[in-house]
């Protein structure tokens, strides 16, 4: 995707960045969508999610330009989620976050339309049915993502360890080496999820996630969403556009039902 040049931005809803014209022409199950709580459907056949993933097996974080992502090696099944909506087990690839300028406002997903000032995605591929993470984002079960909220609250210990390592990768395509960190961490331990069929909010678009929609959020205070907005899009000796705002505009839910663990 080009830079969106130095235009004044609209609501960021309506940021070209982010706009239709990337949605997939005909997409019946894009993401992300407002969860209608009580429209959603309890399942009681769905389990819950089982998750285990190995702090070894994290190898950096790095700026893409997007958002900073932590991502993990995954050439074993070191680092697994298995159960909840899912056929077979999916291998963790890597983290990332979606936020806001404003607390008012960050998240991708809603809840009753109401927006949280940032949402995790923990993205994991099929490595049962595909050879790989490029194959498995064109397969209608290729990926399953784990979406948290956050909210505005206590600090969260946990995060401060990513949030300290920022400042190293403030600009687009800075990288640096991350190690043992378990992102377990970031995840309630409250098993209550929403689950839908969707895809990717970011290119390629692909309608192949299985997704997880925590319930409860996981509180973070404002110095920490504070230090995710000191990041930038731009590359170093590029004119400064602070990354903030990188999440894609609600898409509607079509044909879709929304289930829940949990009654
Ligand atoms: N925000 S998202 O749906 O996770 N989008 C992604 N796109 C590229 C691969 C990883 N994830
Ligand atoms: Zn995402």
């Amino acid at each position: 995707i080009k830079s969106c040049g130095n235009h004044s931005c609209p609501h960021p809803a309506l940021h070209p960045l982010w706009q239709s014209p990337l949605t997939i022409p005909g997409g019946t199950r894009q993401s992300p969508i407002n969860i209608q709580w009580r429209d959603s459907v309890y399942d009681p056949f769905l389990k819950p999610l089982k998750i285990s993933y190995d702090p070894t097996t994290c190898l950096h974080i790095w700026n893409n330009g997007y958002s900073f992502l932590v991502e993990f090696d995954d050439s074993t099944d070191k680092s697994i989620i298995v159960g909840g909506p899912l056929e077979n087990q999916y291998r963790l690839k890597q983290f990332h976050f979606h936020w806001g300028a404003i607390n008012d406002w960050g998240s991708e997903h809603t809840v009753d339309s109401k927006f949280y000032p940032a949402e995790l995605h923990l993205v994991h591929w099929n490595a049962v049915d595909y050879p790989s993470f490029e194959d498995a984002v064109m397969e209608g079960n290729g990926l399953a993502v784990i979406g948290v909220f956050l909210k505005l609250g206590a600090r969260h210990e946990g995060l401060q360890t990513l949030v300290d390592a920022l400042p190293a990768v403030r600009h687009k395509d800075t990288v640096i080496e991350f190690d043992e960190f378990d992102p377990s961490c970031l995840i309630p331990s409250c098993p209550d999820y929403w689950t839908y069929a969707g895809s990717l909010t970011t290119p390629p678009l692909t309608e192949s996630v299985t997704w997880i929609i925590k319930k409860k959020p996981i509180e973070v205070d404002e110095d920490q969403l504070e230090a995710f907005r000191t990041l930038l899009f731009t590359s170093d000796g590029e004119e400064e556009r602070r990354m903030v705002d990188n999440f894609r505009p609600l898409q509607p839910l079509m044909n879709r039902t929304v289930r829940s663990s949990f009654q």
